[in-house]
């Protein structure tokens, strides 16, 4: 039999809707307990009970130990962490970063709450179970369990406010699914490297900047004025920014700040392709590091790993390109 360690942190998974109210806001784990019997044993245990907006660096600590203690013992065959789906995919790459491969790690949530009709927690929170206790799940990183569908924590992001199916991976679609009971795989994930190390004390110190028309310069002004360690940007298209970031990017870089570049599209990837002013070409001549295949808040959470894993201008550029 199957051992699976199932750790919760709160969300929508773990709430009910209050009928007087119409709002969901009650938090309770009772949905997670008591319904999975037979092959597959399941234990739990509390790390939080919050809503993924409320989680910080304390929770995402917190839960990035319990992983690793569940995983270092010889009884458990893998894991299955639920979690509100705002962050969701913020705190499952969070994980995939610093946590060996080996033993599955399956994150879940659920977009409706426990009592309300069609609610998704209960057959999602199965599938992560029967993923996490398939013997093909080892080995691919952290794992992103929706609607039977299995996603890489990498490239998966929540596209939508209310659907279902709001868990796509826009660039390489689900890397495989849950079918049966057992997880399926359409494709292999070359393994990333594990900042296991790195021992995150900070995620404020590294700011993410939206680029839009007609910006001004102080919004990097601002993060560099707080004491910016790492800014990432989420620049237009395949990798501009208005010209008015110019000199504050070229402060940074002087400054030993590293400045990564992330695309505001969906899918696609940066390049240094344009030489107007403000253009791709022109931010990397000025030392940007474009980032490939991921969003702007998960390229912020890796930028703030390498940091903390005193990782230097070169090998930061390596890790991310
Ligand atoms: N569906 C959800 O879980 C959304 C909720 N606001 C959360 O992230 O905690």
């Amino acid at each position: 039999m199957s051992k699976i360690k199932l750790l919760t942190t709160g969300g929508t998974i773990a709430m009910s809707h209050d009928a007087s109210t119409g709002k969901v806001d009650r938090p309770t784990n009772d949905v997670l307990s008591g319904w999975l019997n037979g092959e597959i044993e399941v234990v739990s245990e509390d790390v939080c009970n919050k809503s993924s907006p409320q989680m910080t660096l304390t929770e995402l600590n917190a839960l990035l130990r319990a992983v690793r203690d569940s995983l270092a013992n010889p009884e458990i065959d893998g894991v299955v962490v639920t979690h509100g789906t705002d962050t969701l995919e913020e705190t499952a790459y969070f994980l995939d970063l610093q946590l060996p491969w080996g033993k599955p790690v399956i994150v879940t949530g659920a977009m409706k709450a426990s009592n309300d009709a069609g609610t998704d927690g209960p057959v999602n929170l199965m599938s992560a179970v029967y993923a996490a206790a398939s013997g093909n799940a080892r080995s691919r990183g952290v794992l992103v369990v929706m609607q039977d569908q299995i996603h890489a924590a990498r490239y998966v992001t929540k596209t939508h406010t209310s659907s279902l199916l709001a868990f796509q991976s826009p660039e390489s679609g689900p890397i495989g699914w849950v079918r049966n009971g057992k997880a399926e795989f359409r494709y292999s994930m070359e393994p990333a490297a594990s900042y296991e190390d790195a021992a995150v004390l900070s995620l404020g110190s590294v700011f993410l900047v939206k680029a839009v028309l007609d910006m001004g310069a102080d919004w990097l002004e601002f993060a560099l004025s707080k004491g910016a360690e790492g800014i990432v940007l989420e620049a237009f298209g395949q990798g501009n920014v208005p010209p008015s970031l110019l000199p504050g990017i070229e402060r940074a870089i002087a400054a030993g700040i590293p400045v990564v570049l992330v695309s505001r599209c969906i899918g696609g990837e940066p390049q240094g392709t344009y030489a107007y002013e403000g253009g791709g070409a022109m931010l990397t001549e000025l030392g940007v590091v474009f980032a490939r295949g991921l969003n702007g808040p998960k390229a912020r959470l890796k930028l703030a790993v390498l940091l903390a894993s005193k990782k230097n201008a070169a090998e930061i550029k390596a890790a991310f390109e």
